[in-house]
């Protein structure tokens, strides 16, 4: 019998670390696109699942922007069936006049077909192909545009999306050991020629920055940056976790906040704070900066009379007798 592939291993090992401990019976459903790391990711996934008890399934959604799309997707069905997996599922989206450019209208009727199946299946979890490398394009894109900790974190090893448990089994394993498992296990990755367009910031940061990072730093910059995540997602999630029992204590009857409440709170938490209740008014957390979050801040630290703090979606906060109010879009003040 001929030996396991080092990368093959490795991944079925990652994949195995991430469904072992999931207590939903369900079946899992792999989220491909036919690239290789997504390939890689279905393949060890039918070879795992089964082991484990479960049924593993795969959704490839069309988005319908390239020549060639749908045949893209029924080949990735057609291998899927012939591994075993089961549902296989091709979703066809229409992106078309959505706002925010075809890409992020492409990732977000993605993410919206993804969660709609794996709910429809009862899916105990949705798995996506995401590698160690898109961890470490993920923190520098974060780093150049200033983020906050949040932004360092980069992306969870599983988070909910709406009502689907969304995992990231394969977060440690690189790049390279995926297109190698592919070629290990005879697979023919599609290549997204969106991921070689300079036109996007990802593509010039795969292609050229982190290249000559690793020129002049050494390899285990890909790894360092992936552990700079890992490290400040602890930070992070004891902060947002502090925060939400602090909101709950300068929380006032009327759904306002405390102004003498939020003085008290370290600004770490504070800015938490103000930012979880933003959300909860009804600002859109892609829209929502740090400007907004300066603004309701210096209502608390910096008052001198001012008026109201303005939040996407024509929120306004105002500062009224020692609290922080909402104002409904459209109320006259
Ligand atoms: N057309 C598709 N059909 C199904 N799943 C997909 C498709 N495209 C991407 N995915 C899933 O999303 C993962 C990440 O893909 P990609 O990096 O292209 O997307 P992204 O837009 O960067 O996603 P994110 O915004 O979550 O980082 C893939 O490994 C795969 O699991």
């Amino acid at each position: 019998m001929a030996a396991l592939a080092p990368p093959v291993a490795a991944i079925r090992r990652a994949i195995r670390h991430a469904l072992i401990e999931l207590p939903d019976p369900g079946p899992v459903l792999v989220a491909c696109s036919g690239g290789a790391d997504s390939l890689a990711l279905a393949a060890a996934t039918a070879f795992v699942a089964p082991r484990l008890g479960r049924s593993a399934g795969l959704v490839t959604v069309d988005h319908g922007l390239q020549e060639g799309s749908a045949q893209r997707a029924a080949a990735v069905a057609d291998w899927a069936r012939a591994t075993g997996l089961a549902p296989v599922e091709v979703v066809r989206v229409d992106v078309s006049g959505r706002p925010g450019g075809p890409e992020a209208a492409a990732r977000q009727a993605r993410y919206r077909a993804l969660t709609e199946v794996a709910g429809g299946l009862g899916a105990a979890a949705l798995l996506t192909g995401h590698t160690r490398d898109d961890q470490a394009e993920t923190v520098l894109l974060a780093l150049a545009r200033g983020a906050g900790p949040r932004g360092l974190a980069g992306m969870p090893a599983r988070r909910w999306l709406g009502a689907a448990l969304l995992l990231r089994p394969l977060l440690e394993v690189s790049r390279e050991q995926t297109r190698a498992a592919c070629t290990a296990l005879g697979l023919d990755p599609w290549v997204d020629p969106h991921n070689a367009d300079p036109a996007y910031a990802r593509a010039r940061v795969r292609a050229e920055v982190l290249p000559a990072l690793v020129r002049a730093l050494g390899p285990a910059v890909v790894d360092n940056l992936a552990r700079t995540a890992r490290l400040v997602a602890v930070d992070t999630a004891a902060l947002d976790e502090q925060a939400s029992t602090a909101l709950d204590g300068v929380r006032h009857p009327d759904g306002g906040l405390s102004v003498g409440g939020l003085a008290a709170l370290v600004p770490a938490v504070r800015g938490r704070v103000l930012h979880a209740w933003a959300r909860e008014l009804g600002a859109r957390p892609a829209a929502l900066s740090h400007r907004h979050v300066g603004a309701l801040e210096a209502l608390v630290t910096g008052w001198r009379g001012q008026g109201a703090a303005h939040l996407p979606g024509g929120l306004r906060v105002l500062r009224r007798a020692g609290r922080l109010t909402a104002i409904d879009p459209g109320a006259q003040v």
